[in-house]
């Protein structure tokens, strides 16, 4: 039986633009391809902040000034940056694949997450989103009910809670998909957060956590390693100071003795580590890989990056 994957892509797989986009995707496309040539299935998981701010901006400031028009809340949001970012990603997947002689269907899945309304999250908002407000827009904002954040210097952004993915709604066609060894792009941006109520499932006003996300993913479909692409080859501890020293080969008891000090940044490298650690102690015979794009080759042969075993 072939092994699993998740992938869990971020900000610079990405871009930041459309055309960014474009040129990210191919360059990501490569590692995946790589991975499907070393007899991996995959499932693949993505970073959303920066699309989904700037969809958000688009939706809900054209409303403004144009009648007809409509505002949409930050999930149908979410949905939108999922349908674009895996347009792009399964078109750079699948032509490399096919530059590569492999055919592979590559399909992505609009994909809900089931939130908690009672997290803690949704009291104490953490994830930055948008475009730069002045202090005007930004009362506005909060007369609203939203949350603002000022960045001094440069102005006022929203920010929304970020709470834990519980369920994800559609993982039994996630694993359809696998069971027939196609590539699936699915959780994008941490999946859709929504609140069950009864048989309805209401958008939250949130953001997911894109590594926790894909975690939750990769326990889903009960994959073997859980593979992490940043903007780093390594991760420190110790950053930034005289004795910073990258990480290589470590175990889970290592990894969790370093979330306790505080080497990780709370926001960026703090989840994926979360992330890696629930998932391996989920059963034996795991491990995951946190590395840059350019590595993962190396990484999945234990040659490059930071390895959790
Ligand atoms: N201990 C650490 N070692 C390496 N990088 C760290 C560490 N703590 C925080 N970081 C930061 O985490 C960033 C990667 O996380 P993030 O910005 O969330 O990227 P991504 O979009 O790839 O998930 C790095 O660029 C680095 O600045
Ligand atoms: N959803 C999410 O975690 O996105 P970013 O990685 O872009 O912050």
């Amino acid at each position: 039986m072939k092994k699993r994957v998740v992938v869990a892509l971020g900000h610079r797989a990405l871009g930041t633009t459309l055309p960014e986009q474009m040129v990210a995707v191919n360059k990501t496309a490569k590692s995946i391809a790589d991975l499907i040539e070393e007899g991996y299935q995959v499932a693949i998981t993505h970073s959303n902040a920066p699309q989904v701010g700037m969809i958000h901006t688009a939706m809900n400031e054209f409303g403004k000034t144009h009648d007809n028009y409509t505002s949409a809340p930050m999930s149908v949001c979410s949905a939108m940056s999922q349908g674009y970012i895996g347009y792009d990603l399964q078109n750079g997947i699948r032509e490399e694949l096919l530059n590569r002689g492999i055919y592979r269907t590559v399909s992505t899945v609009l994909t809900q997450v089931i939130v908690d309304p009672y997290d803690e999250a949704f009291y104490t908002p953490t994830k930055v989103l948008g475009r730069y407000m002045t202090a005007e827009e930004a009362e506005e904002e909060r007369r609203k009910g939203n949350y603002v954040v000022e960045e001094p210097g440069k102005g006022f952004r929203r920010v929304v809670a970020a709470p834990n993915p519980v369920q994800i709604v559609e993982l039994d066609a996630v694993k359809a998909l696998l069971d027939a060894d196609q590539l699936v792009i699915a959780c994008g941006g941490g999946g859709i957060p929504v609140l069950e109520q009864d048989n309805h499932l209401k958008g939250a006003s949130a953001v997911i956590e894109k590594d926790l996300a894909a975690g939750k993913l990769a326990e889903g479909i009960d994959a073997d390693k859980l593979i992490i692409l940043t903007s780093v080859e390594q991760v420190c501890i110790n950053l930034g100071h005289p004795d910073e020293e990258k990480l290589g080969e470590i175990t889970v008891e290592q990894a969790k003795k370093y979330m306790e000090e505080g080497h990780f940044g709370i926001y960026n490298m703090l989840p994926k580590f979360r992330a890696a650690v629930e998932f391996i102690e989920q059963r034996d015979g795991r491990s995951a890989l946190i590395t840059s794009f350019d590595k993962v080759k190396d990484g999945i042969k234990g040659r490059a990056g930071t390895i959790i075993e």
